[in-house]
């Protein structure tokens, strides 16, 4: 099986680079910088699971010659979605199928658009990563996970075979039979769980011990899942109990990769994670006063971003 990953950042160069590792034919597609980096150092990644060093990674950049390929890995930020999905697009042919990996849900409609449906399987990941300052994945708690299927939900046998080559890497990427709620879902925690890290502007376990911690996660969870149920996602009933549960476990020093990007003053993806649910809420005449101190906050970061402050 040929996989071209776009990206080789924390969830490209984690997953392509456990992928490559098992012995799986992974290119990675990327642009100037990364591309003279990867070939200078090779793809090294730092993780409590097991460090890897892939000497010589395979590298394309755009509108290079490769393929055909079977599945195609998007991992680009939100903001990078129309120039990743331009960059792609010579690279889908018939049977390519691509899975993004991305946080939120907004990307579904684009990628559906440009490349027809049946070219677009659900996917999404739990990872704690980032690249360092030269270039490596580094990651650091204990699920390293990916999950994709049929957006329709079963189990077809293209996601079959690819559960099958990509099955046995050091982590986990593995076929769901209703991907769309688990889509959602985790739509859910992340907006939660980067809102609440940004806002308070820190990881998990300051915030838990905090006297209001835990109720103002909540209450910014339950603002969240009733756009979500406005919008008729299939989200299980009690899935904010759930949640809170996970919230509840993870190590104290947890933050979100939205955290970590506003920590290197990167930008962030505020807009398709927070934003996309406001604009339902606000549509819908919903309140959620809380999502909208979180999404504000992360206005103010940008503003602040852009002026060089
Ligand atoms: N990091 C994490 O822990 C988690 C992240 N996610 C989600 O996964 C997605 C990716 O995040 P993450 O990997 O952390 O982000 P990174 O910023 O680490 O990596 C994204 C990579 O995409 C590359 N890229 C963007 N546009 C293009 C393009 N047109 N061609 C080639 N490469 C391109 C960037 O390259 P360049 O260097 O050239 O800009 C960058 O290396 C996000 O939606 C994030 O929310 C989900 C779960 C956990
Ligand atoms: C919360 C977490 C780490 C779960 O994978 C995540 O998706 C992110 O920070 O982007």
């Amino acid at each position: 099986m040929k996989v071209l990953v776009l990206g080789a950042g924390g969830i490209g160069g984690y997953f392509g680079g456990r992928l490559a590792e098992k012995g799986v034919d992974v290119t990675f597609l990327v642009r100037e910088r990364r591309y003279k980096q990867l070939a200078e150092n090779g793809l090294r990644l730092q993780s409590i699971h097991g460090d890897f060093h892939l000497e010589r990674p395979q590298l394309m950049k755009s509108g290079e010659e490769g393929g055909p390929f079977d599945v195609v890995l998007l991992s680009n930020k939100a903001y990078h979605l129309e120039e990743s999905i331009n960059d792609i697009a010579p690279y889908i042919e018939e049977k390519t199928v691509v899975i993004p990996l991305l946080n939120g849900i907004a990307h579904m409609e684009l990628l559906w658009e440009r490349f027809g449906r049946e070219r677009v399987l659900g996917g999404l990941c739990f990872i704690e990563t980032t690249l360092n300052a030269d270039g490596d994945v580094v990651q650091t708690s204990a699920t390293h996970e990916t999950v994709f299927g049929e957006w329709e939900g079963g189990l077809s046998e293209r996601v079959e075979q690819i559960a099958e080559a990509f099955s046995g890497i050091n982590g986990s990427m593995r076929a769901s039979t209703n991907i769309q709620r688990d889509a959602w879902q985790k739509y859910l925690f992340i907006t939660t769980m980067s809102g609440i890290t940004t806002l308070m502007n820190s990881a998990v376990g300051p915030i838990r011990d905090s006297l209001y911690g835990m109720e103002l996660t909540r209450q910014l969870a339950e603002e969240c899942a009733s756009v979500i149920r406005a919008l008729e996602a299939p989200i299980r009933p009690d899935i904010v109990d759930k949640q809170m549960e996970t919230f509840q476990k993870q190590g104290a020093a947890m933050k979100s990769s939205m955290l970590r990007d506003m920590e290197k003053g990167l930008a962030v993806e505020g807009d398709h994670l927070q934003g996309y649910l406001l604009e339902h809420a606000e549509k819908r005449g919903l309140s959620t006063p809380l999502l909208k101190v979180v999404y504000n906050n992360l206005k103010v970061y940008e503003q602040k971003r852009s002026a060089g402050k």
